[in-house]
């Protein structure tokens, strides 16, 4: 794909160079490819802006090649084997299979070859779109308006600068990592081996979506969280019901207000790992437990370091740079200048830790270059967990709504739709599941939705336009959904909204 420093693209490349003013090398560089980097990279040449990504070798970043993409594969590999195994699920639609097996290998290669190939796309596009992909990582000089590519030590100018370097996996202190038996994310997502019994340090979306594969190929879970309850994110109701769903109904159990403070690996078939583990007011030792394995997700921290923010000025907090609502970079997080030209998009920010938010925020950094002001309502930026049944949510928890309502005066409407009477999960004997609307009574207007269900992270996508456009309830209940479909869950919550019946 490329030669190495700097690559030369495709003819649109160089017409884009034949528009450059020639005060900078560059209108627009992007220091980062992932989905951040890339999304504002395709909207800068749509733009007719002269484009450079610094990709650091990496294109498609933790979403393409250590993230969304191949867990999203193992789920779906490890998903179809929970499925034929399931013989009394089977059995209620009819269906008798013989034995399943699955091959690790197999599964482990698809989750590359997906990657892979979805990399491979998202490099033709930069091509074929006349971006230029300087190989090197990237990183300030101090000066305005120059970057330096840290791999040939040449430095461009490009007018606007967007940083876009991404998050790594955070490991507490105490937990010795080496990817093999004791790992993050990057590791498990290989998928090595597949361990009898694996602790999972963090119940968060990484944690739970690794616990859905591994009980899937068939290994035990063990939960370790730092906080009072599982899973502490999500809505509460939404949690007990995964709690149900997800982990009482699997070789999953859980150690919760307990702090892992020392994890040593062992040697996969020989030596266990050993997990200490100390309660977590009193910080004092509760349990040593011996597993197989032990994967830490216990959250993200930006990849800012190395990249000369402090000689451009910008004071970070644990590594996030700082932005105002158009993504434009402020010195400080307590009242900080606007550092004119430079931009900051996706983890590194710290906004919303999502790759549809790091695209969006992209985009939304573009046209605000360009001089069309624009900011992205992360109140309305969906999120889904790609677990069996899948978790998805726009907006507030319902405990946060509570609280918004009080401080701001309004009265907050409640509705359910249920997966148990909609006729297509029926039909799939998928009918557990709930879709929770809350909504402001005063307005109508949608503040957030928890589904818990099948394809729960496709349903969401409505009530999130919902939510951006400001539809209310009254309208959304008089839209016609398909039947038979799971859309009907979304009625049947929106027209108990406003007292209606969907039956
Ligand atoms: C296991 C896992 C599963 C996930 N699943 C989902 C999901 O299903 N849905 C979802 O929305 N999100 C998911 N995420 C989160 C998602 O991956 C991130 O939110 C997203 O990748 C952030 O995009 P980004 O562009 O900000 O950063 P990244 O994707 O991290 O990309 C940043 C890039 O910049 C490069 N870089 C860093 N410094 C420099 C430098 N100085 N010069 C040049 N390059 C540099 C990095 O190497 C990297 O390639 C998941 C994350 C993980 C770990
Ligand atoms: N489907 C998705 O959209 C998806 C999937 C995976 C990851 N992600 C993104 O990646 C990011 C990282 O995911 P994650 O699951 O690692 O983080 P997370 O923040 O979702 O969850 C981390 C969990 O670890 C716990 N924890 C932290 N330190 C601990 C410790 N020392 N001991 C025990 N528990 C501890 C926290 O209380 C929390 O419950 C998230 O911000 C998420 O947005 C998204």
């Amino acid at each position: 794909f490329q030669s190495a420093g700097f690559v030369r693209t495709s003819s649109r490349a160089s017409s884009a160079m034949s528009m450059a003013d020639g005060e900078f090398d560059f209108d627009v560089a992007i220091i980062g490819c992932g989905v951040g980097g890339h999304g504002a990279a395709l909207h800068a040449r749509a733009q007719d802006l002269k484009t450079a990504v610094f990709a650091g070798e990496d294109v498609g970043g933790t979403c393409v090649n250590r993230g969304c993409v191949p867990s999203k594969a193992l789920l779906a590999a490890s998903g179809r084997v929970r499925e034929m195994r399931d013989t009394a699920h089977l059995e209620s639609l009819g269906i008798e299979v013989g034995e399943v097996n699955y091959s690790r290998e197999g599964i482990a290669a698809h989750a590359k070859n997906l990657a892979n190939r979805v990399k491979g796309n998202l490099e033709m596009s930069l091509v074929g779109l006349g971006v230029d992909v300087v190989e090197g990582r990237g990183a300030l000089t101090g000066k305005p308006h120059e970057v330096l590519d840290q791999k040939t030590g040449k430095v461009y100018t490009a007018k606007d600068i967007i940083l876009a370097p991404g998050s790594i996996p955070f490991v507490p202190p105490g937990i010795t990592v080496d990817e093999k038996t004791v790992y993050t994310s990057d590791g498990a997502l290989e998928l090595p081996f597949v361990p009898e019994w694996v602790a999972i340090v963090g119940s968060g979306y990484i944690g739970l979506e690794f616990s859905d594969v591994y009980t899937a190929l068939g290994s035990e879970v063990t939960f370790i969280e730092a906080l009072p309850l599982l899973m502490p994110t999500f809505d509460r109701e939404i949690a007990k019901q995964a709690e149900r769903l997800l982990i009482r109904e699997r070789p999953i159990d859980y150690r919760t207000n307990v702090f892992a403070s020392e994890v040593t690996p062992g040697i996969p078939g020989e030596k266990p790992v050993t997990i200490k583990m100390i309660d977590a007011d009193t910080k004092e030792h509760v349990e040593t437990l011996e597993v197989d394995a032990c994967m830490v997700a216990t959250g993200r921290v930006p990849n800012t370091a190395n990249m000369g923010l402090e000689d451009a000025g910008i004071e970070t907090q644990r590594g996030f740079v700082a932005v105002n609502g158009k993504m434009q970079v402020l010195t400080k997080h307590d009242g900080g200048d606007v550092l004119p030209g430079v931009w900051c998009i996706g983890d590194a920010n710290g906004k919303m830790m999502l790759a549809h938010a790091a695209s969006a925020q992209g985009i939304s950094a573009v046209e605000n270059i360009v001089g069309r002001p624009h900011e992205v309502d992360h109140a309305a930026v969906p999120a889904a967990c790609f677990t069996h049944p899948e978790i998805s949510m726009v907006g507030p928890t319902e405990e946060q709504a509570i609280e918004m309502a009080e401080k701001e005066g309004w009265t907050l409407g409640k509705s359910q739709g249920n997966f148990r009477a909609n006729s297509k999960a029926l039909a799939e004997g998928e009918g557990n599941g709930i879709a929770k609307v809350l909504f402001n009574k005063d307005t109508g207007k949608v503040v957030a939705v928890h589904i818990i269900g099948l394809h729960a992270a496709d349903l969401i996508q409505e009530c999130a336009n919902a939510v951006a456009a400001g539809t209310t309830v009254q309208e959304l209940s008089m839209m016609v959904h398909t039947h038979p479909t799971l859309s009907e869950v979304m009625d049947e919550a929106f027209k108990g909204a406003v007292g209606m019946s969907s039956h």
